[in-house]
């Protein structure tokens, strides 16, 4: 039943690694299995080739006690395994394959392979035909009702190198099978929710080298994935959030601690786009960072609203403290900061100095001239007021109407005299023409005051600055005009 014969290799083994009983029990083995006698520990027992005692009493045992192992094994193997001679008949068939086919062996054995399993016949006829080809059949799936096996159909030869019939093996693979279906239709469901989630996952190394990116991120940067791996993706990002990105990646980490950044990346239509990039680090059970986890989303949209809400706020804080026409700070500025200096000059025992300054005939000339040319003239007065003064503590503001105020911190008396001159004099230097006035062209009347702290015994408020100012101006109005008046602070004048 088996082809005796010796494989090259054990012919040209040298004699000197063998002894001859050694020798003659290898090459009886191989003619009752025709295979090379096997070499790893699980044989040690029979391939100790150099025990001379131990292979005595192998050789020993007789052809019948052999083959009974033998039989033994190819019964309770958990593999199918059958013998079909030339005639397409079962000749022996192993429990395994018998329940495989879900035939007793005894019902089997004389019958053709057809009988049973129809599709078997062509298999068969298949591998006797590689046979006289000296070809082995390759390996196969095969179904069987609803079941998959793996087969294998080898030829058997004589002695004289004929095929003298088949053996064939069987594995049900149908368990495996389901468990790669069911894994590959996990994958699936799990790529799936990966597409249909706004978040683009990425992972890096514990460097922060990008190892993996979904393909999403190459339809929004138009980048394919070798260009962004690695340190390649900062290049990716809008030169003005690099350094920022980089900072934050680097202190994520340094510290361990999520990333949770917002920065421009290129964009395959737009340039740039907004995207939001978050990472949590996935750590050994030794507390090292062994790899970090992480998502892109595309932002822009939200990112562009909100950029434009944060310009809206910022503009409707500088209107809520900035007058319309002049572009000098309000009135309700002016309270703010008056307030704010008077508590500082307090605490300081520092000169606080108060300009009132009003435009001469400005009625005259908004009758003469027309209110938009009166608008004009608010807004130049205005403008070289605020560059009229020089030190960069000094405010002016508009106060209403036709009337401005300037508060100069750190300033006496004499200083202020000083500055509400030179107010006076760049206002006349603009020369504008003004009918309605006395002087030609248009001028300002200017009253000062100033808050000099005295101590803890202070009596001074707030409002009496303002109305010592007030009432200074009012003198200068009622002296000519076109000219500087000085009022001393003193507690609770009349109010304004
Ligand atoms: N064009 C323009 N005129 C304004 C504005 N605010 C106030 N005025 C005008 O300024 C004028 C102020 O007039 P008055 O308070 O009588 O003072 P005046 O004419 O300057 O007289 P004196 O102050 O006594 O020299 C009024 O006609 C207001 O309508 C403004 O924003 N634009």
């Amino acid at each position: 039943m088996w082809c005796v014969s010796t494989p090259p290799s054990w012919h040209n083994r040298p004699a000197a690694t063998m002894t001859p009983s050694a020798w003659c029990w290898n090459i009886e083995y191989m003619a009752a299995t025709g295979r090379e006698p096997p070499t790893s520990r699980f044989g040690e027992r029979i391939m100790r080739h150099d025990d001379p005692k131990e292979n005595q009493a192998l050789l020993r045992e007789t052809d019948s006690q052999r083959l009974f192992q033998l039989e033994s094994m190819y019964a309770s193997a958990p593999v199918g395994l059958c013998f079909i001679d030339l005639a397409f008949r079962y000749v022996t068939v192993n429990d395994a394959m018998a329940a495989i086919l879900g035939i007793p062996p005894a019902l089997m054995a004389g019958h053709e392979v057809g009988e049973f399993i129809p599709s078997f016949r062509p298999l068969v006829s298949e591998a006797l035909a590689h046979a006289a080809r000296r070809q082995v059949l390759p390996d196969r799936e095969f179904s069987l009702d609803d079941r998959v096996y793996f087969i294998r159909i080898q030829p058997a030869r004589d002695a004289c190198g004929e095929v003298s019939g088949l053996s064939l093996a069987m594995i049900d693979l149908t368990t495996m099978k389901q468990m790669e279906r069911a894994l590959r239709e996990s994958q699936e469901h799990y790529r799936n929710m990966v597409e249909l989630n706004p978040q683009i996952p990425w992972t890096s190394d514990p460097d922060g080298r990008l190892t993996d990116v979904s393909s999403r991120f190459q339809r929004i940067t138009g980048l394919p994935q070798q260009d962004v791996l690695g340190d390649r993706w900062v290049e990716a990002i809008h030169s003005e959030d690099r350094r920022r990105a980089l900072e934050s990646w680097e202190n994520s980490l340094k510290t361990g601690l999520p990333l949770d950044m917002e920065v421009r990346f290129c964009h395959v239509e737009r340039g740039w786009n907004w995207m939001r990039l978050r990472a949590a680090a996935r750590y050994s059970p030794e507390g090292q960072i062994m790899r970090w986890y992480g998502t892109a989303e595309d932002i822009h949209e939200r990112k562009l609203l909100e950029l434009k809400l944060v310009k809206a706020n910022r503009r409707l804080e500088i209107q809520a403290h900035t007058d319309a026409l002049t572009r000098l700070p309000n009135r309700r500025e002016f309270k703010k900061v008056l307030g704010h200096e008077f508590m500082r000059a307090r605490r300081a025992r520092a000169p606080l100095s108060l300009i009132m300054i009003d435009i001469d005939y400005f009625k005259a000339f908004n009758d003469h001239y027309g209110h938009p040319s009166g608008d004009a003239c608010l807004r130049l007065v205005a403008r070289t007021l605020r560059r009229a003064l020089k030190r960069s503590t000094d405010v002016v503001t508009r106060f209403g109407g036709e009337e401005f105020a300037a508060i100069l911190p750190d300033t006496d008396p004499g200083g202020a005299q000083v500055v509400a001159r030179q107010l006076m004099e760049a206002v006349r230097a603009l020369g504008i023409r003004h009918q309605g006035s006395e002087f030609g062209s248009v001028t300002i009347s200017l009253g000062t005051a100033t808050y000099c702290p005295a101590g803890s015994e202070d009596e001074i408020e707030q409002a009496d600055i303002l109305n010592a100012a007030d009432e200074a101006l009012y003198l200068a109005k009622n002296h000519g005009r076109n000219q500087v008046t000085m009022m001393a602070v003193t507690p609770r004048l009349s109010p304004r």
